[in-house]
């Protein structure tokens, strides 16, 4: 669009026609003298809580808003001015204490109910990169890649653009009733951010309520909002229908030059300018004097009148949408498995991860050492590929973000997430194992017996499975995949160390770790897979050290090193298995207890 219109687009109706009153019901979203106030510490983090300052940051101050359903209200300010905080609170998702009351079509706003009616599209695209994109909405126009890739730092995808369109149309198909976005158009061309926004509106104007940050937009997109909020520094300097803008400001003596975009230059006005001390008091005075004048103003005073009307409503309820009922446990469930399955298996590096990297070792054990004998050199060779055996890598879970998203969406519970998660990766796991454990027989010549073979593999299974559920723990602690991986790759070699008793005999250890080793999956898994090795194991004496005494047979180096380890296979695979279901309690209250916690 000319700039030179530009004026004229703010003084008059834009393009689409606004809501009819059927829509408008004005207004659909109260917002009565709403505080938020954050806490953070400063000083370095490994001070520690206790000796780092605390300081209180007051984030938004002292905001009323009414806005109207059917129109596209745009928070526009600088950087920092509170727009994605005060989206976060509205969404009921800020960390920090709020004060002061929102109102929804004359209900009073709780979590459950916004949860339910609000759907919150935040900056990043967090979206399963191995997914295609199905029927989602014709309304976003994503039909030309309907069938395509998301794309992911390996596979190249959609564009940016149309990831943007395909989050938001995700939260659309919850058909939600309010529609916040933070910051939609950053990183999109002209066209798409004009497209894009051009749909928001559309979606205004089938009665939600929708409301987009905006860092400072542009005259195109600018033409589209029908409803602007300026913030500065937490606090209102204008809310009105943007035909209003002008002439506000023109009667505080700013008038907009011809031919520029009216935002650019208000944005200009309520900037701080940083460049010296001079020039940021002056600006801090000028932006100190617009919000007091806004507080005069008879927008103000209308948009209070207007507040104080809707704040006698009771507490909201969250009401099925549409007359349509929410889809049942055993739907969401097989959904989400589904998903995740279709994820794994057209993820290329978790196939290259899980079914070539560990036979890939195999060659390097057969060069290092060779096929086993049966001399006494031989129990060494043994206790080394068993501890091969227990050492098996946790793999990273191919969890993301999105997960945790979804879940504050209040699309599942932590506990659907994790039994699908844990179903569908027990095939993988699976073959991952079967893959592992016949390599090793193979190369190395292990005792060649098929229920030996099975119980290898079994417990490199149940390892395999513990140490991805202790991954999937550590990143409902961590919200970070690279600790948890870090934390649990730690705690497994420290527990194969301590436990396995192959490179050191856990009589020699000092007692702590001696009973540490009690609560350790590798004592038990170790235990099964040596006997399985050693039991009825013939050895012969002729590579035997003159004045050591030679061990005849598998059973005598059992005795000597692990003591009832024979008669207690059964015992082990029980404990086996209770670790795996301990595990899978672990990681639910993981993310139940901390993880959410975290996220409120
Ligand atoms: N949890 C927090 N801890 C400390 N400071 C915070 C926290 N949340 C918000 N703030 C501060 O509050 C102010 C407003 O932040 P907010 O992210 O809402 O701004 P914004 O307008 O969305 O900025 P941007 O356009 O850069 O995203 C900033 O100064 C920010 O540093």
């Amino acid at each position: 669009m000319d700039t030179s219109t530009l004026q004229g687009v703010f003084m008059t109706p834009p393009s689409s026609p606004l809501p009819t009153e059927e829509t408008r019901k004005s207004p659909a979203l109260a917002i009565s003298d709403l505080n938020y106030y954050v806490q953070y510490r400063s000083a370095p983090w490994w001070r520690g809580a206790c000796f780092r300052k605390a300081h209180v940051k007051h984030v938004l101050n002292h905001v009323n808003l009414a806005l109207p359903a059917g129109s596209l209200t745009a928070l526009v300010g600088s950087s920092g001015s509170g727009k994605t905080s005060l989206l976060d609170v509205i969404a009921f998702r800020a960390a920090g204490d709020v004060t002061g009351r929102i109102m929804y079509n004359g209900l009073r706003c709780t979590s459950e109910m916004m949860r339910h009616q609000c759907s919150y599209v935040i900056q990043a695209d967090r979206l399963l990169p191995n997914l295609s994109v199905e029927a989602v909405i014709a309304q976003m126009g994503l039909r030309v890649v309907a069938d395509s890739r998301i794309g992911g730092a390996v596979v190249r995808g959609i564009s940016g653009g149309e990831k943007r369109r395909v989050t938001i149309a995700i939260q659309l198909l919850q058909d939600p009733d309010i529609l916040l976005l933070d910051e939609p158009t950053t990183g999109l061309d002209s066209f798409t951010a004009r497209h894009l926004v051009a749909s928001l509106q559309q979606l205004a104007r089938q009665g939600k309520l929708v409301v987009v940050s905006i860092h400072q937009p542009r005259s195109d997109i600018a033409r589209l909002i029908d409803h602007i909020v300026l913030l500065s520094q937490g606090q209102v300097v204008f809310n009105g229908p943007s035909t209003q803008l002008v002439p506000y400001f023109t009667e505080l003596g700013y008038p907009c030059p011809r031919y520029t975009n009216p935002l650019d230059t208000y944005m200009d006005v309520m900037g701080i300018d940083r460049r010296d001390g001079e020039r940021m008091l002056a600006s801090s005075q000028r932006v100190q004097e617009l919000i007091e004048a806004y507080q005069e103003s008879e927008l103000l005073k209308s948009t209070k009148k207007t507040v104080a009307r809707e704040m006698s409503g009771p507490v909201g309820h969250v009401s099925p949408r549409n007359g349509a009922t929410s889809p049942g446990w055993g739907r969401i469930f097989s959904t989400v498995l589904n998903r995740l399955t279709l994820n794994l298996y057209r993820d290329k590096m978790a196939f290259i991860n899980r079914f070539i990297l560990l036979p890939a070792f195999v060659p390097f054990i057969l060069i290092f050492l060779g096929r086993l004998q049966n001399n006494q050199r031989s129990i060494q060779d043994r206790l080394g590929l068993l501890y091969q055996s227990v050492q098996v890598p946790p793999y990273l879970p191919a969890l993301r973000n999105h997960f945790y998203r979804e879940g504050l969406d209040g699309l599942y519970s932590s506990a659907t997430f994790l039994l699908a998660y844990t179903i569908h990766i027990v095939p993988f796991v699976a073959v991952a194992s079967v893959l592992f454990s016949a390599f090793l027989y193979w190369v190395t010549g292990m005792s060649a017996d098929a229920d030996k073979f099975a119980i290898h593999i079994a417990v490199v299974f149940v390892l395999h499975l513990v140490g991805e559920l202790l991954t999937v723990a550590m990143m409902g602690v961590f919200r970070n995949p690279q600790l948890a991986n870090t934390t649990t790759a730690l705690i497994f070699t420290a527990s194969g160390l301590v436990a396995s008793g192959f490179l050191r005999a856990s009589q020699n250890m000092v007692s702590i770790l001696q009973l540490l080793s009690w609560v350790s999956v590798h004592k038990y898994s170790s235990e099964i897979l040596v006997v399985n090795e050693f039991h009825q194991l013939n050895l012969t004496c002729n590579d035997a050290i003159q004045g050591v005494p030679c061990v005849p047979n598998g059973d005598v180096f059992l005795d000597a090193n692990y003591p009832g380890a024979v008669d207690q296979v059964q015992r082990n695979i029980e404990i086996l298995i209770a670790f795996l279901g301990g595990h899978i309690l672990v990681a639910i209250v993981c993310f139940k207890v901390v993880g959410l916690r975290i996220l409120q």
